[in-house]
């Protein structure tokens, strides 16, 4: 298969009053067109700056990513600018990353509306008119025309999770990021998102990044996954290989929580 993205060598420190607090450490992987990589880890062992360095919302101190044929750190502001229609996000916090004062019908539009000349063929039919480009990608995360014109907080949490997807899959990018996407969801919600998430990728032939501290939705996504401990990846293996006795301790301690 044909690798869409590689990450080689990267680190990433930060400053933590005077101190040099080592987010990344010597991390390097690649993700195959099509795939999905799991990243899961306890907190703050570096999974979400691993995702801001894919994004490129972050420099590394060393190290590089190749997103197809470019490298991202390379890029000058205006390529960057548009490698990103290749690379969206979907966050944890579905509340903090729209607008509450958009109707949601124009939160989805905005990446449309940052590159005009993008027509997924699943808009072909509607892209002409923004408001039934946006019901049509409301109706694809399972929202009805009727949410289109409220605003956030008259949706549920889960409701607003699915219209960061929505936008997050608008410009049908090669890669997805998903930050610790139902962490912030009921767990009774947090089942249909993640069928949500898996079912767009496999309509629509994208890669993702599945970022979790729950090894168990992470098995549940993933076709391959990263184990992060301390900012360094511990274990690395195909989902099927989850319970194999070749795991490394700190993944069998993950496994041991959660069944
Ligand atoms: N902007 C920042 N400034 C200073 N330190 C940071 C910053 N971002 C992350 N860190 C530190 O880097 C380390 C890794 O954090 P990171 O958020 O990547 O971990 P994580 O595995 O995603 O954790 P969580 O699941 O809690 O978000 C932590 O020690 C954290 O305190």
């Amino acid at each position: 298969m044909k690798d869409l993205l590689v990450a080689h060598r990267l680190f990433k420190s930060y400053n933590q009053s005077g101190n040099s607090v080592q987010a990344v450490k010597d991390v390097s992987f690649k993700i195959q067109k099509g795939q999905c990589l799991g990243v899961v880890g306890e907190s703050g062992s570096g999974k979400s700056t691993l995702g801001r360095l894919l994004l490129a919302l972050e420099q590394p101190d060393s190290g590089e990513v190749w997103l197809k044929d470019k490298e991202i750190f390379q890029l000058k502001e205006r390529e960057l600018r548009e490698a990103r229609r290749d690379f969206q996000v979907v966050f944890q916090n579905p509340t903090a990353s729209l607008n509450q004062r958009l109707p949601v019908w124009r939160s989805v539009m905005e990446p449309l509306n940052n590159f005009p000349e993008v027509c997924p063929p699943f808009l072909s039919d509607v892209r002409h008119s923004p408001r039934d480009t946006a019901a049509k990608l409301l109706e694809m995360v399972g929202l009805k025309a009727a949410h289109m014109d409220r605003c956030p907080h008259q949706l549920s949490g889960g409701q607003r999770q699915r219209v960061a997807i929505a936008r997050g899959i608008s410009l049908l990018p090669e890669l997805l990021v998903c930050d610790e996407p139902t962490s912030s969801l009921d767990v009774s919600v947090q089942a249909q998102i993640l069928d949500l998430l898996k079912r767009l990728q496999t309509e629509l032939g994208m890669s993702y990044l599945f970022i979790s501290h729950d090894i168990a939705a992470v098995g549940m996504m993933s076709d391959r996954i990263l184990v992060m401990k301390e900012g360094q990846i511990v274990d690395e293996f195909m989902s099927n290989q989850i319970m194999s006795k070749d795991r490394h301790e700190y993944t069998r301690q993950l496994v041991a929580v959660v069944s």
